[in-house]
């Protein structure tokens, strides 16, 4: 979550309640990323004025800071009567409906920028590198970085066909993304329902074929269209990124309660920028304090995946549309080893829980 973002919204008066919107309960997200805020909201009720809020929003934010434009979403106002409750795995299986993949695997984070599409994609690319059927959905519809990760920036749009939609297909993983839909800078504005509407779109009515995996990239932060992802969707279970700072870690362990909540299995953290590979002489130093995400893994009684170094050529590929986990090196290993035991966390999940017979 961006201070910055936070300290503004606090000056900005919630109409209705008059309280601060940094501290209002409407405040359902906010994301700071590549000039553009993202605020997420619940709908103020029938006599709010929603388009003068968003249009205060935007004049009191742009321009501030990084701030070059200001998205607003207003949430889908709550039902009276309970909703239906989205399709879990086994009432998708009941109905006849089969999961695009064999293992569909989450990967989220507490907060923003600590490379969870980065590591999405490369873990995404290693389970490929393995023989593995692999298909990666970009979920985050705060900045889908899936059509510019794996090189596909300005690629056609999603057609669709008589079997469904066709995914597009990079470095050997299928993929779509929000990216096809929105653009990675588009200000388009959209509501709760649309944005899980396309996600189960992405799940159901995409021509994934029979995958092994498919990796689910969610937007950062723990608000309720996370929840509405997590809940809408058969995970096997989540995978949780984070960098080894306090601050990051803090908002990684509301991220696990998240999915805690909603009983899908955390299959394990993985530590990206844990220590810094000097390019030049290949020496490793350890600028964010190493460890903090493994140390906490192993408190909270969850697997440690593995730690990917920070590396200014991660970056560079990254931009470049090219996936270091299918090169060499040791940051192409770490992400190896990470997806492998991604996998058989996954496999774990998977399995029935033995039947305990008593004669
Ligand atoms: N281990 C790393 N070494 C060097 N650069 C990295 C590393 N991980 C991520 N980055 C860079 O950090 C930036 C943020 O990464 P990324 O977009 O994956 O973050 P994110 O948490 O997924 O944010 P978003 O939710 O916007 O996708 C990118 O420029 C990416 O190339």
């Amino acid at each position: 979550m961006s201070t910055a973002l936070t300290d503004l919204l606090a000056r900005i008066e919630d109409p209705q309640t008059g309280t601060p919107l940094a501290s209002s309960e409407r405040l359902m997200g906010q994301d700071l990323r590549g000039g553009i805020a993202t605020i997420i909201l619940a709908p103020g009720g029938p006599d709010a004025d929603d388009r003068a809020l968003t249009r205060t929003l935007e004049s009191a934010l742009t321009g501030q800071g990084e701030i070059e434009r200001v998205r607003v979403i207003f949430e889908a106002p709550r039902q009276s009567k309970p909703a239906a409750k989205p399709a879990s795995s086994t009432a998708r299986k009941a109905a006849g409906a089969k999961p695009p993949a064999r293992l569909i695997i989450a990967v989220g984070s507490g907060k923003g920028g600590v490379g969870k599409s980065t590591v999405a994609a490369n873990l995404a690319a290693a389970c490929a590198k393995t023989g593995l059927k692999t298909g990666f959905m970009d979920a985050d519809i705060y900045g889908p970085s899936g059509p510019r990760l794996f090189g596909l920036t300005g690629a056609p749009g999603l057609k669709k066909t008589d079997v469904g939609i066709e995914p597009l297909e990079a470095h050997g993983v299928k993929l779509v993304s929000m990216g096809f839909l929105i653009g990675e800078r588009d200000p388009v504005v959209w509501r709760g329902p649309m944005v899980t509407g396309a996600v189960r779109q992405f799940m159901d009515d995409v021509n994934w074929g029979d995958l092994d995996v498919l990796i689910v990239d969610l937007p950062p932060g723990t608000g309720d269209v996370q929840l509405a992802l997590a809940q809408g969707t058969p995970l096997t279970g989540a995978v949780i990124v984070s960098t080894p700072q306090d601050l990051a870690l803090d908002d990684a362990k509301k991220a696990m309660a998240l999915f805690d909540k909603t009983q899908i299995p955390v299959l394990g953290m993985v530590e990206n920028m844990s220590f810094f590979i000097c390019p030049h002489c290949g020496e490793g130093s350890e600028i964010f304090g190493r460890g903090g995400v493994r140390a906490e893994a192993e408190h909270l009684g969850v697997p440690f995946l593995g730690e990917i170094p920070l590396h200014p050529a991660l970056r560079e590929a990254s931009d470049a549309g090219e996936l270091t986990a299918l090169g060499e090196g040791p940051v192409a290993q770490a992400f190896v080893r990470a997806a492998h035991r991604m996998i058989e966390a996954a496999e774990d999940a998977h399995r029935p829980a033995p039947k305990i017979i008593f004669e």
